[in-house]
């Protein structure tokens, strides 16, 4: 096990990162208990007692306390974020972007014409080549799908009015005819389509039947038995349902846990799992080489609560292997690796808006500019801040490995604060992380550069529908996973010109939360507070440097605030050691399912923004949270 990897119960790396935890400001009006926490669904198997709490050690103190509260409304008064209100008190929206926009762009993904890809740094190294195989090749594979006849009865599972669980509706359908037995027509769909019951999936031709994880033919016919060599039975389709605590799942790699012979009746996952059938048949396209769809599980999340099914591409079984379970039962493994073939979006269909991310602008088929900033990858220095030395760092070689030894993570308390789990994610909020640095001995693949490696995930821009502009991700995110830096302009808070009509100011109050000013909360990770003295502005809660995103900026700049965010905000430390120019990183709270859309908790206290009037401003929520605040500020 890799230095800094906590070890669970189950034999598994711990990364526990829990909802709610980007929350930087007390939230003033919650008068309750704190709610519990969710918990990763890999580690729901661990004891109570043995399940680590990331959250703040200062929060039941500071719910209960109604001073604290009223002593808040100094903070409040002297609050310095000016914002120009993109949506007013009556929840009409005001941006200065165009808004045309949000009729033309459909709600769906199915056409697939109201997303624009960002193309971010992809790791691809994991992903397998499409024509690799020595039978069946995946064009093969698409050609037979296509060409064979569809064979299916369905009709009318479209008109059932059980909106609620069309599943149910579907299984007592004792007429309908597997789609897939034949292994009929399969319509094309990309990475990131959401289906809303197993029967839609049923209907849509994509899955055979609506209660296994596994879907598979048994035998073949027509083409596929003359004479080609095919071997059935094979899988076409597997969920993921998260319901094996110990299910290894990354953007690229599955672990899949196989199926018992009665996995969809009650009592399930009790016997020894057999090489029969569907088990077999994912064994069976290991060693023919053929692709396997994959679709996961979710819950909606804020307001829309429904079980959804999104499809996350193809996936070839790359290893199978029976595995003693923590249980001590038999199940049959399987590690599946996704062929990457994320589809290249034609700019001219996307409604006629191009976005344009060298120069960092969104333009309309009128020329006119919905959103102009250009990129940048780091943060730049605004000229009147002086750019701190570089820290001096460890003396490792290659990889840090030995905390005692590594002086990066004595800062961070004799541990490494990253698992090298899918390419490295934190394993817990901290105050602050110290990340090696040009300073360091060690080389760029150290565990302890995490955050440094850029963004990993296909990230994606689209619009909403009050909200403006919103990201959410293609990928699986797995909690713990850094996600993207904020950049911009690091500037001084009181020099930045027109900061009222500038949405995108991001208040770096590392200092301010270890210090405990104003109701900011503490992390559970902490480091001991530096020596600084608290001037005047800095007791009234005032950062002293920000990061302007509104004329250079990435993809966070359109992150949106939701009060139960999926993602929280870590300050980290790598090429100087000043808590006043951290850097700001944006780490998955909880998995993140694909296409749920990025959040962060923007942390206002109510009525602590003002005009440049002079008035408090007011910017109604429109997150969907179920304990939504009701306002930004
Ligand atoms: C940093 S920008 C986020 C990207 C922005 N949506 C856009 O279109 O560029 C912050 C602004 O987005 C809007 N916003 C973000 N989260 C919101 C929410 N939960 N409810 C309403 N508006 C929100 C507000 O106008 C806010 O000032």
């Amino acid at each position: 096990m890799h230095c800094g990897e906590q070890e669970s119960p189950t034999g598994m790396v711990g990364v526990t990162v829990t909802k709610n935890v980007g929350t930087r400001v007390q939230k003033k009006e919650s008068q309750e208990e704190p709610k519990e926490r969710r918990f990763s669904p890999r580690l729901k198997n661990i004891p109570k007692d043995k399940q680590p709490y990331y959250g703040s050690v200062l929060r039941r103190e500071l719910d209960t306390s109604e001073d604290d509260r009223s002593g808040n409304q100094a903070l409040s008064s002297n609050g310095k974020r000016k914002f120009s209100n993109s949506v007013d008190n009556t929840g009409e929206e005001k941006t200065n972007i165009a808004p045309p926009l949000v009729a033309s762009f459909p709600d769906t993904l199915r056409n697939n014409v109201e997303n624009f890809l960002v193309p971010v740094n992809v790791d691809e190294t994991d992903c397998l080549d499409l024509e690799d195989g020595p039978l069946l090749k995946w064009t093969d594979m698409e050609s037979l799908l296509a060409s064979t006849k569809l064979q299916k009865d369905n009709s009318g599972l479209h008109e059932t009015n059980n909106i609620h669980n069309p599943d149910h509706q579907i299984s007592e359908r004792k007429d309908i005819v597997n789609p897939l037995k034949e292994f009929g027509h399969q319509p094309a769909i990309v990475a990131g389509h959401q289906f809303f019951s197993q029967a839609e999936l049923v209907a849509e031709g994509f899955r055979g039947h609506w209660l296994n994880g596994i879907d598979y033919l048994k035998k073949f016919s027509g083409k596929l038995t003359m004479g080609n060599g095919y071997t059935s039975p094979i899988a076409i389709a597997i969920v993921l349902s998260g319901k094996y605590g110990d299910d290894a799942d990354s953007s690229n790699e599955v672990v899949y846990t196989g199926q018992s012979v009665n996995d969809y009746v009650r009592d399930q996952h009790k016997k020894n799992q057999a090489m029969h059938g569907s088990n077999f048949a994912l064994k069976n396209n290991m060693e023919r080489c053929i692709p396997v769809r994959v679709f996961s599980r979710h819950t909606g999340s804020g307001h829309d609560s429904r079980t959804c099914y999104t499809y996350r591409g193809l996936y070839k079984v790359v290893n199978h292997w029976a595995k003693q379970t923590v249980s001590g039962l038999r199940f049959s493994r399987c590690r599946l690796k996704r062929i990457l073939q994320h589809p290249e979006l034609n700019i001219d269909k996307i409604n006629d808006v191009q976005f344009d991310f060298s120069v960092g602008s969104v333009l309309t088929n009128n020329d006119s500019v919905i959103a102009a900033f250009k990129y940048t990858k780091y943060i730049q220095f605004a000229r009147n801040v002086t750019v701190p030395p570089v820290a001096s760092g460890c003396k490792c070689r290659g990889n840090c490995t030995d905390p005692r030894t590594c002086s990066c993570a004595q800062l961070n308390g004799l541990a490494f604060p990253y698992v090298l789990k899918d390419g490295g994610r934190l394993i817990e909020p901290k105050d602050v992380v110290y990340e090696c640095g040009p300073g360091c001995g060690c080389g760029p693949n150290c565990i302890n550069r995490t955050s440094q490696r850029g963004i990993k995930y296909h990230l994606e821009i689209y619009r909403t529908e009050k909200k403006g502009w919103a990201v959410r991700s293609w990928d699986f995110i797995p909690s713990g996973a850094p996600v993207c830096e904020y950049t911009g302009i690091l500037s001084r808070s009181d020099e930045l010109d027109d900061d009222a009509e500038n949405d995108y100011i991001f208040d770096i109050d590392s200092l301010l939360t270890i210090n405990e000013i104003g109701r900011r909360e503490r992390r559970q990770g902490l480091i001991p507070a530096p020596n600084v003295e608290i001037d005047e502005k800095m007791a009234g809660g005032d950062s002293e440097y920000c990061i302007d995103a509104g004329s250079y900026g990435n993809i966070s700049r359109f992150i949106n605030h939701s009060c139960e965010p999926n993602l929280f905000v870590q300050s980290v430390l790598s090429s100087h050691h000043d808590l006043k120019l951290a850097r700001i990183v944006l780490f998955a709270a909880d998995d993140i399912p694909p296409l749920q859309e990025l959040t962060y908790d923007y942390a206002y206290e109510l009525d602590s923004v003002f005009g440049p009037d002079g008035e408090v401003k007011k910017l109604n929520c429109y997150c969907g949270a179920k304990e939504c605040r009701g306002r930004l500020f």
